[in-house]
């Protein structure tokens, strides 16, 4: 089943094309990277993917309900980890997550079933400025699923990560059990850890679509990578 559709997108921000008729689809269940230099438009195509943006042509449908038309309808099956953590000061991690809740139509204790999932429960009192980087970007997590999205749209989910914390968001992932994963991300290792398929972007287009399963390491996928953004592979 296909679970999302990108058809012919266009993106223009004046004269300038930052991302010029792209088409893809993701099939249910699919973990999907979205990589390439600064620039590629990588952050564009997520942001119209959650919503966050229009497109200048082109469409995008989710579950085959067209995101111009059906914006709401598409909005309930997405969660959104983007570089704005969303986080209220002068609340608790809990009581951000409660807003939220409240403010989406879901049931408040869901919250507390998603602070366990990332590991945030004992520290659900906490006003989460104080909170290291790491669990900032859980607690972001946990609320990108506490409308127990169908598809998760996550931009540089690493970034500011060592290494341990990756791997711990990683695993939170696979127990969350999200069966569909659209992520942007400039850590190629990681990516071609978590991801079935990447998509490399350059220049507004898409270079490459590589199954990722059919590698057998990530020094084949950085060599593809490459050669599709006009390096020499090594
Ligand atoms: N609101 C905007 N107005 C004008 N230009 C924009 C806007 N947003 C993005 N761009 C341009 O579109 C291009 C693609 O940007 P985008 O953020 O999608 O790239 P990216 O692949 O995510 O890059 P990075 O890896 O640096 O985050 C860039 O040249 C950027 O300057």
């Amino acid at each position: 089943m296909t679970r999302i559709e990108v058809d012919g997108l266009t993106k223009r921000f004046g004269r300038f094309t930052a991302l010029d008729d792209v088409s893809f689809g993701v099939s249910d269940g699919e973990r999907v990277g979205l990589f390439g230099p600064n620039g590629a438009g990588k952050t564009t195509l997520l942001r119209i993917l959650a919503t966050l943006s229009t497109p200048t042509d082109g469409r995008v449908l989710v579950d085959g309900r067209e995101l111009s038309s059906d914006w709401a309808g598409v909005r309930r099956r997405i969660g959104v980890l983007s570089h704005d953590t969303m986080l209220y000061e002068g609340l608790t991690a809990r009581e951000n997550l409660r807003l939220h809740a409240r403010l989406h139509g879901v049931d408040t204790e869901r919250c507390e079933r998603v602070l366990e999932l990332v590991g945030l429960r004992s520290d659900g009192e906490r006003d989460p400025s104080t909170f290291s980087h790491g669990m900032r970007k859980r607690l972001s997590l946990a609320r990108a699923l506490l409308h127990d999205p169908d598809v998760l749209l996550l931009d540089e989910p690493y970034s500011g990560l060592d290494r341990r914390s990756m791997a711990d968001f990683d695993g939170i992932l696979d127990a969350v059990g999200v069966g569909t994963v659209v992520m942007v991300t400039h850590d190629l290792d990681r990516g071609f850890a978590f991801c079935d398929r990447g998509l490399v972007l350059d220049g507004g287009s898409v270079r490459s679509d590589v199954s990722l399963t059919a590698l057998d390491s990530s020094d084949a996928f950085i060599d593809r990578y490459r050669t599709a953004i006009g390096l020499e592979a090594d």
